[in-house]
């Protein structure tokens, strides 16, 4: 029997691919994503199903003509069904959908380059100096499933670059490995990257064309880093192209906009502007010349935008293409003059009414920043800082370097078995080779450590990352990095407190203190008492109390602690203290895991 890919089935019948996979889940049919292929039989019967809703595509003789399969998943059916009727009438969003806005990334002179190129029909990669591409912008490509925006990014340094700023600006990331090299560092980098912005990837194995392509072997060298293709079993999206012929092109927009259907991306034109600066660049006759994304909102000629600590009004405003326009929407890239200082990549960028609010808005965000100068120079210590971070399980975010592969692959052997319920050690590149100022960006954006085996970084990396204050650290012996990584375990599992018993304390008279209330004129009978210790206070065999010693006396004199044999004056900041009741002292202690 036949098998058929749900999305073109769900194109076939009409309905969202979404909506697809939600009557699958009702039928209890197991899939990758909208890719993967089902059984002929289970076509039969959505069809019917989506026929009995009244469904127009559905009426299909050969659906209704399979009664007793139907009969036989009447259950599996009926749950369908519930999924297949919207639980709540499903609201369908008023927020309009957006175009996705797409990054290519992948190991340098494997096509990223030329993919762009090819998909924008145009030279680019032949006017550049040394065939290296030279800047980051953006354009947009019309395909037959709609708009997609492109991210022309030199590498993932930039992608990061601007979610180091906060700001994430793609949707989806393309990651390009060429099919005769295979997976190289700057590819496994990239996947980090990708992996670290929880950016939905899709591979392109590019070169195909060339006899030398070994398609397979790219899919295999993906596996072995848990990146399971799907015809290997897995979900990643795998799609061989040719940016030189063109051949696969088409599937891979086809899986772009798969991929972006199911991320249901939306954006309000008429909401607040929101922009992400790409790129900018000081031209000189033009000025400042800035790229920027529109994320919501509508930019119109005319807007007084606010980037950072300053701001502009839009003066002219062109598209991607170049084309002077006066308006643009959610994912337009659109290249702005106006700014008298260049922006950086990855500043967010918002609207204000008019040159007065914009003003203002400089001047707040100037105050905030002198507000957060003073504050960094007076360490304040939140319970976090004391406690530890408060979720139940923590991870430790590591990058590893090392000088060769074997050396990876024993350091994570080893981290590996350090997982427990409470921390999670998650390796997001381990990488052979000194660590790139990537590396520290990368770190920098998930909180990471680098740890650095036989192979030192460049002055100017180890420069980056003491400015970014990320911990790089170096060792020439295995098992002084696993210590460090003992270290950062230790430092992320939450303590655990246990109560210790300290002493014990018989009321002999209640003394009556005009300021501190009443105050307990004990003996201690056991062990020893102690200030702020925790206090449990007993009236024969009843519980009375329970609280703190807020203050501890010997006659006149405050003390910290009072020993067995001795009387003191106990005040319990509780005045219902009486004479026989027994005051027992006990104290939070850190327990050793
Ligand atoms: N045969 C063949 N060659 C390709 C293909 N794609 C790219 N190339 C060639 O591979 C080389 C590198 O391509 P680029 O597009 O510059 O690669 P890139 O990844 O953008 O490289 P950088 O910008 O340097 O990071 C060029 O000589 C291209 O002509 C392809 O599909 N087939």
């Amino acid at each position: 029997m036949s098998k058929v890919r749900i999305y073109t089935l769900a194109k076939d019948l009409g309905v969202d691919n979404n909506r697809m996979l939600e009557i699958l889940d009702g039928l209890g049919v197991s899939y990758k994503s909208v890719s993967s292929t089902i059984e002929e039989e289970t076509v039969d019967l959505i069809r019917q199903l989506l026929a009995d809703e009244g469904h127009e595509a559905t009426a299909e003789p050969e659906a209704a003509a399979a009664p007793a399969q139907a009969a036989a998943a009447e259950p599996a059916q009926a749950a369908a069904k519930k999924a297949a009727e919207p639980a709540q009438p499903a609201e369908p969003s008023d927020i309009p959908s957006r175009a996705p806005v797409v990054t290519i990334m992948g190991h340098v002179d494997h096509g990223k380059t030329s993919l762009l190129d090819y998909i924008r029909s145009s030279k680019v990669a032949a006017k550049e100096a040394g065939g290296i591409t030279q800047h980051v912008g953006a354009f947009e490509a019309k395909t037959s499933r709609g708009k997609i925006v492109f991210i022309d990014t030199p590498g993932h340094e930039a992608f990061t670059t601007i979610r180091a700023r906060g700001a994430n600006v793609a949707d989806i990331a393309i990651i390009v490995i060429a099919a005769d090299d295979s997976l190289m560092p700057q590819t496994r980098e990239a996947i980090a990257h990708a992996q670290a912005a929880k950016v939905p990837m899709i591979v392109a194995i590019n070169k195909v064309d060339l006899p030398q392509a070994d398609v397979d072997r790219v899919k295999s060298d993906l596996t072995s880093i848990n990146l399971v293709p799907e015809d290997y079993g897995g979900d990643l999206i795998t799609v061989p192209v040719s940016a030189r012929s063109g051949e696969g092109i088409e599937d891979l927009l086809e899986y772009i906009s798969l991929t972006a259907e199911l991320e249901d991306l939306r954006a309000d034109p008429k909401g607040e502007f929101g922009g992400v600066v790409i790129e900018s660049r000081v031209d000189k006759q033009a000025g400042v010349l800035a790229t920027i994304m529109v994320q919501s909102g509508t930019l119109h000629v005319g807007d007084f935008l606010v980037v950072g600590e300053t701001y502009g009004k839009i003066k002219a405003m062109t598209d991607s293409a170049g084309s002077r326009i006066k308006e643009a929407g959610p994912s337009t890239p659109v290249q702005i003059l106006g700014f008298s200082e260049a922006p950086s990549s990855g500043e967010l960028v918002v609207s204000a009414a008019n040159e007065h609010a914009a003003r203002e808005r400089v001047a707040g965000r100037a105050e905030q920043r002198r507000d957060a100068e003073e504050a960094r120079l007076r360490p304040k210590l939140s319970l976090e800082d004391i406690m530890g971070p408060l979720s139940e399980t923590r991870t430790v975010n590591l990058i590893l370097r090392a000088d060769t592969q074997g050396s990876l692959e024993a350091i994570q052997g080893i981290l590996a078995r350090k997982e427990s319920d409470d921390v999670k050690i998650n390796v997001l590149l381990a990488g052979i080779g000194a660590p790139t100022e990537g590396d520290v960006l990368l770190a920098s954006t998930a909180e990471a450590t680098i740890l650095c085996f036989s192979v030192t970084p460049a002055g100017a990396v180890q420069k980056a990352a003491d400015q970014k204050s990320i911990d790089l650290k170096s060792f020439r012996i295995i098992y002084e990095l696993i210590d460090e990584v003992d270290r950062l375990i230790k430092g992320n599992i939450e303590p655990v407190f246990e109560e210790r018993y300290l002493g014990r304390a018989e009321v002999r008279m209640v003394i009556r203190h005009p300021k501190s209330g009443n105050i307990a004129g004990s003996y201690v009978t056991d062990g020893m008492l102690r200030r702020n210790a925790k206090a449990k206070v007993t009236r024969g065999k009843e519980v009375v109390y329970e609280g703190t010693i807020v203050g501890l006396k010997r006659f006149k004199d405050d003390v910290r602690e009072v020993q067995t044999g001795y009387e003191c004056g106990i005040n319990l900041g509780w005045n219902d203290v009486m004479e026989g009741d027994i005051i027992e002292a006990a104290e939070m202690v850190e327990v050793e895991q």
